[in-house]
Formats: structure tokens, sequence, C-alpha cells
């Protein structure tokens, strides 16, 4: 059994026990199970404390039974014997109560807790609902509105705000099991009938309806496209209107609906997907077990626009000083301006206190003298994207830096070797690519050159979690692995154009898929003088002429129109006309029949025939496409699983997670369909090279693997006979 079942002073204690994190797995809820009732039988039991081994109360059912049809009482039939004992039964809890975990702590008579708890639902964050009691119950401990924020955000809530929610009974401090005997021999002779939460009511003001139809509104457009959180509205809102057993025997049902779905199925392995990744290694055999990070107690970063005053907020919101440096005091000003305004935004929605936002502040110093990184135990620079710039910057700092920093380029394309040879520390070079707005996103593409060292990287692998982003482990190329995808993503999107769609049906397409925004509005948001300086700058190296009128570039297919928009003046938001028009700077897109007729005036002077694009062949157009360069990626091992990409593309460009990542999408229709499409439009489009069929596709499609082992196909770790 996975519940310790000891007695003392005639307190029977049961204590979780399923490492790590006390996972509520099919046997530790019958080994809970049986210790209560063992306890209600035992005349010499006066009492029962039920808590976690190893400084965590529970952190929910086990997500990996999930799949398989564990039988084992259910955390409901737990609670209906707690319900009817008279001997009290208290919580003590430690660590976390999450999921389940806090369900069986709703379960219990009382609940205490230590200060640094933190309880939560966050089952809609993997597409369920609370299935154990948790919508019927939480909303009878702390009322219906705070139930309805809790479980339809997932959201942690710390200890003391629990208590005052009426959550937690009371705060301790000491240690947790004695507490909790302690508490617990307290109430022996009060009647549990008194305390028991099926018994109360749930308290709410206002009209139940309204206040059904309200949270609706906003889960939907919240987390749009999402059923977990509309099934859990359901859910609480049921804990009013229906007997308790009614409400109850309800969440079951939907529980195991949604357990069954497959949006469940994608955020369970998403999940899972962003753990695996923390299990990183270079190829030169370095890995997350062997290498130690070094501590990176104060930081530099180098420019101070929004890509670096955003990283300087990361760090310095993290508790980690940064000395912000810039070329002149004007540019500084400027960044700290920004900075400022960051902040105060945080204040505004409640994440920092005024009081906090200031003492951040005072750990940022900014400078125009970069001589003051010397003592820093990590560098990032951000200036724009600039080699010879970047390689100086690099050579200046490895000369001024004690020989212990780390030095991080916030490259988004640039070959790390490319810059780290401006040094004599190639070992401490590592590429930190952060995702726009830096502040907000959450992905962190660390990428490693040649030399780079696996301390080096197990540094800023810690860093991102510190900084909370959630940093993933890639190998340097063009674009890396983020935008490298991204490309053959956004040039079918602009075939599409000029074959005969537009932005809006395009944008239009994606977002219906679960994208937040479309293709074009992204490229409004960037600006499109971005694309066509990339564009220019390629044309350069390769010392040809950037024709907006070619329909070939660079030996590859070409669509001329980023050009011409941007001849005609269209920058994007920024200047109220890119792909859409837009009436102020935080407006909508709206549809310009300025630009529908550039596009029909471009394809008539390239003699490009129009017709109709049905919204599957965009999609499986953009998709497929950029799935074929994942799997060239993984062929090429600069990624080392699959998983890893999924991680970037629901970070870095928020994909939703409820459809899993482009492979655990691209595994769910079959890879046999996908190379099938993909060799179909190879033959349809030869001049696009992302349309060449990569091998390890190929090879996947014509056997049945997990996607976890794709990987390892990739990189000769699976040898498969039949390939
Ligand atoms: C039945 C009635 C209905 C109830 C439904 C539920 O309760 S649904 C559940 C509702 N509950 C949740 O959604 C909570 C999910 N868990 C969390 O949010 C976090 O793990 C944490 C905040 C508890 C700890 O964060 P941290 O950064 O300190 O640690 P970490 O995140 O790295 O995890 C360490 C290891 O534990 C593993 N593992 C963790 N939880 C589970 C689990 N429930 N199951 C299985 N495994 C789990 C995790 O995979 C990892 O394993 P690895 O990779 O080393 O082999």
């Amino acid at each position: 059994m996975m519940a310790d079942y000891t007695v003392r002073d005639q307190v029977a204690v049961i204590e979780l026990d399923n490492p790590p994190v006390n996972a509520l797995g099919s046997a530790v809820r019958a080994g809970i199970y049986d210790g209560i009732r063992k306890a209600d039988r035992d005349p010499n039991i006066k009492a029962v404390v039920i808590c976690g081994k190893r400084g965590t109360f529970c952190a929910g059912a086990d997500i990996r039974e999930f799949d398989g049809g564990k039988n084992g009482p259910w955390i409901t039939d737990i609670g209906d014997f707690i319900d009817n004992m008279k001997k009290p039964v208290v919580a003590a809890i430690e660590g976390f109560a999450l999921g389940g975990g806090l369900e069986v702590a709703l379960f219990c008579h009382y609940r205490i807790a230590l200060k640094t708890v933190r309880v939560g639902q966050p089952e809609v964050q993997i597409g369920l609902l609370p299935g154990g009691g948790g919508t019927i119950r939480l909303p009878r401990a702390t009322g219906l509105k705070n139930a309805l924020d809790i479980i339809t955000t997932g959201n942690h809530v710390p200890a003391e705000k629990a208590a005052k929610m009426g959550i937690i009974d009371q705060i301790v401090t000491g240690d947790i099991i004695e507490e909790g005997i302690k508490f617990v021999k307290s109430k022996c002779n009060i009647d549990t009938s008194l305390v028991c939460l099926r018994m109360k009511t749930v308290k709410y003001s206002g009209d139940l309806d309204d206040i059904s139809e309200a949270a609706m509104t906003k889960v939907k457009s919240k987390f749009k496209g999402a059923i977990a959180p509309i099934v859990c509205v359901k859910s609480v809102i049921n804990s009013a209107k229906m007997p308790y057993e009614k409400g109850i025997d309800t969440e079951k049902e939907h529980f195991q609906d949604l357990r069954h779905s497959s949006q469940s199925k994608a955020m369970r392995y998403a999940f899972f997907a962003e753990r695996a990744i923390t299990r990183w290694q270079l190829p030169s055999g370095g890995n997350y077990k062997t290498a130690k990070p070094l501590p990176v107690k104060t930081s530099g970063v180098i420019g101070a626009g929004t890509m670096g005053g955003g990283i300087a907020l990361c760090l310095i919101t993290s508790g980690i000083p940064c000395i912000l440096v810039e070329q002149n005091q004007q540019f500084l000003d400027k960044g700290l301006e920004i900075v400022k305004a960051q902040l105060m935004r945080t204040v505004q929605l409640g994440k920092l206190s005024t009081e906090q936002a200031k003492k951040c502040f005072t750990m940022l110093k900014p400078t125009t003298n970069i001589e003051d990184l010397k003592n820093v135990d990590l560098v990032i620079e951000a200036v724009y994207e600039d080699l010879k710039l970047k390689r100086e910057i690099f050579e200046k700092l490895d000369r001024i830096c004690k020989s212990e920093t780390i030095l991080c380029t916030n490259t988004s394309s640039l070959h790390i070797d490319s810059i780290a040879t401006a040094t004599k520390r190639q070992s401490k070079v590592v590429g930190t690519h952060f995702f726009a707005p830096s502040y907000i996103m959450k992905l962190l593409e660390n990428i490693y050159g040649t030399k780079t060292s696996a301390e080096t990287v197990a540094t800023v692998m810690k860093l991102g979690k510190t900084i909370k982003k959630v940093p993933v482990l890639v190998g340097s190329c063009t674009g890396f692995v983020a935008n490298r995808m991204l490309k053959p993503y956004s040039e079918e999107a602009q075939y599409c154009l000029e074959e005969g769609s537009t932005p809006s049906i395009v944008d239009t397409v994606l977002m219906d898929f679960g994208m937040p925004i479309g293709n074009f509005q992204v490229s409004d948001l960037s600006g499109l003088d971005i694309g066509f300086r990339i564009k220019r700058e390629a044309a350069r190296k390769a010392g040809v002429e950037l024709s907006k009128n070619s329909r070939f570039f660079l030996g590859q297919r070409n669509c001329g129109l980023i050009e011409k928009l941007y001849e005609a003046g269209r920058m994007g938001k920024k200047n109220g006309k890119g792909w859409y028009k837009y009436e102020s700077l935080n407006g909508k897109p709206i549809v310009d029949p300025e630009v529908t007729m550039l596009i029909e005036e471009h394809c008539r002077s390239l003699g490009i025939e129009r017709r109709n694009i049905g919204s599957q062949e965009i999609l499986e157009r953009m998709q497929y496409a950029m799935i074929n360069e994942g799997f060239k990626i993984l062929e090429e091992g600069l990624c080392t699983m699959a998983e890893e990409i999924d991680v970037i593309w629901i970070y870095g460009f928020s994909w939703p997670k409820y459809m899993g990542g482009p492979m655990y999408y691209a595994s769910q229709i079959g890879l046999k369909k996908i190379y099938e499409k993909v060799c179909y439009y190879h033959k349809t489009f030869p001049y696009s090279m992302h349309w060449v069929p990569s091998s390890l596709l190929a090879k996947l499609s014509q056997i049945d693997l997990p996607l976890s082992e794709w990987g390892d196909v990739a990189q000769g770790r699976k040898l498969v006979n039949k390939l």
C-alpha cells in the first residue's frame, strides 16, 4: 500500500507515500481508504491525520494512470466514508495540495497547513475538471466566485490566501504531523457533521444564471477553443443548483468524458513533454545529470531596446541584479522608460505590489560603460542582428569580464560559433533566444555552439527556470528551431495569397484551428520592414538583386508581396497599415481593399491565375511544410526529441496546448498521410525546398512508433529492423 499507517498518541497517522509528489494512484487511494476504515474500526483510535511524505501532501491524481483503466476506490469513496465518520479527520498539509490532493483534503473535516503551502485545482490545465468532488465541495468551502476562479484558471493559491478564503482552517508552524495530532485531538468532542462540507450550502450573491453566463463568457474568450473550462463552469454551477449527490455524480460523468477527450490527451502529453525536455543532452555527451550549473548572482544585459529591456526585467523581477548597458545616455533613458512602463503594467495586473516593483527597480543599474560588466556572473547581449557588431561586443566582453563569466547572445538566427569565435572562451558562449515581448513570452531557446560546455548549458537551463521561462536546448543552425520552422509556415501563407486567398481568410483558418492570432496579424505586429530587411540582407549576401517581380529568389519560389507592401509604405501596425489597416495602435485589424487590389495586381502582372483555396489546403500547406521541417531538424540532431519541438511551438508561438504541438498533431493525423501529402506538394510546388520530404519522415511513415521514440530513431539510439 502506498500510504503508511502508524499510530501516535491514539491518533492514526496516514502518510501518502508515492515518490516524487505522492500522486494519488490507485494504490495510494486504496491505502488511504484502508487506513481510514482501520482507524474507524479501532476503538483505541480517537482521530486521524492524513499527510504526505517527503515534504509534500499530494500533487493530485497520477496523470499517467488516466490512459489506462486502473481500478481501486475513487476519491469520492474515500470522501463518503470520512463524511460518515464520528472521529475527526484532519489534512495536515505541507508542500502542495493540488488536484485530487486538495479534493482529499476537502473531504477531511479540517485542513491545517504550513505557510509555504500552495493549494489548487490545476486539472483544467490538462483538459480535465476536478473529478473527485472538487467542483462540488470547493464552492462549499469558499463560495461560488472563488471556486469558479480557482477551478477555471487552475492557478495555485498560497496558504495564507487560502485560509482567508476558508479553504484552510489554520496556518501552523513546526512539524506538520505533530501539529496535525495536536489540532485534531482538540476537535474530538466536536460533532463532525457540523464541519462536514457536504452539509454546507454554497454561498453566492446575485442570480445564478447571470453568474453562470458571465463565467461562460469569460472562459470562452480567455481559453478560446478549450472544452474543459466550459465543463468546469457547468459543474461548479451545479454545486449550487443540484443536491450534493447529484452534483457529485454529474461531475464524475463530466470527468470521464473529458478524460477520454482528444484535448485532454494532448494536454497530458504536453505536461510530460515539458518535463521530458529538462532531460537535455549534448552531442559531446554532457547532460542534465552530470553537468552542474554555475551560480548566477549578478547579471548584465547589453542593449536597452524592447528586447534587452524586457530581458533585464525578467532578471530583476526574479531577484537577479542586472547592469543594463547602452551605447549612449539617450538610448539608455529610453530603455529605462520601457522597463518602468512594463513594471507599472505588472503592478496594474496585480502581479507585483508597488513596493515590490520599487525594490526590483533598485536592482537595475543603468550604465553607458561596458567596463561595468567586469564582475558579473553572466551577460546577455541583446543588440540588433548584426554579426559584425555582435562579434565586436563579444571580443570586448571577453577582455573585460572575469574568466568565469558566461556570455550569452540573444540572436534569433546567427550561428553561435560565428559569434563565439570572437572570444577565447568559446566553452562559455551560448545562445539565449528570447521571444518578443521578452518579458511575457515563456519560451527561451538555448542554443549550444560546437564548443559550449555542459556546465554553461546547465547554467542557462537553470537560469531559464529561475526567470520563469520554459528553456529548451537546441543545436545551432540558421533560425534555430523556432524560426527555421516558422519560415516555411509563413512562406506557404504568402503563396496561398498569390494563388487566390486573402490575409483575413488565412488568418481566420489559423484562428479557427486554435492559434490565438493569424500569420498576417503577427507579421503586422513585428513590422513588415523586418521581413523585407531579412530578404534584402539574404540578397546582399548572395550578391543578387531582390526583385519584387521575380517568381524566383536564390533558386527557389519567391513571393514579392512583402516587397510591394513595403514599397507602398505599409510597415505594419506601427504605422496603421500592413496586411490590414488599423485605426489606432491598439486597434483591431481591418480588411483593407487596397491590399486586396495590390495582391490582385501582383497576380495579374505575373500571370498567376487565382483560384479558390479551401481552408483544409491552407492549413495543410502551412502546417505540413513546417512539420516536414521539424523532422529535418530531428534528423540533423538539432533537437534530441520531438517533444522539444512541440514545447517550442506551444510557448514560442502559442500553438494551442489542447492540440499538443505540431509533432504531436502529426502523430494524431498519422505520419503516412503527412508523408504522402508532403510528397504531393513537393510534386506540385517543385521550386519550394521546404517540400523536399524529410528522410526521417519517410522512414517513420512506414512503421508505427510512438512520438517519444522518433528522436531515438533519428539519432540511431533505436534501430528498427524494417528501416
Ligand atoms: C481522480 C480524480 C480527479 C483528479 C484529477 C487530478 O488530480 S489531475 C492532476 C492534478 N494535478 C496537477 O496537475 C499537478 C501536476 N504537477 C505539478 O504541477 C508539478 O509537478 C508540481 C507543482 C507538483 C511540482 O513541480 P516541480 O517543478 O517541483 O516538479 P515537476 O513538475 O518536475 O514534477 C516532478 C516529477 O513528478 C511528476 N509528476 C508531478 N505531478 C504528477 C502527477 N500528478 N501525476 C504523475 N506524475 C506527476 C513529474 O512528471 C515529474 O516526473 P519526472 O519528469 O521527474 O519523471
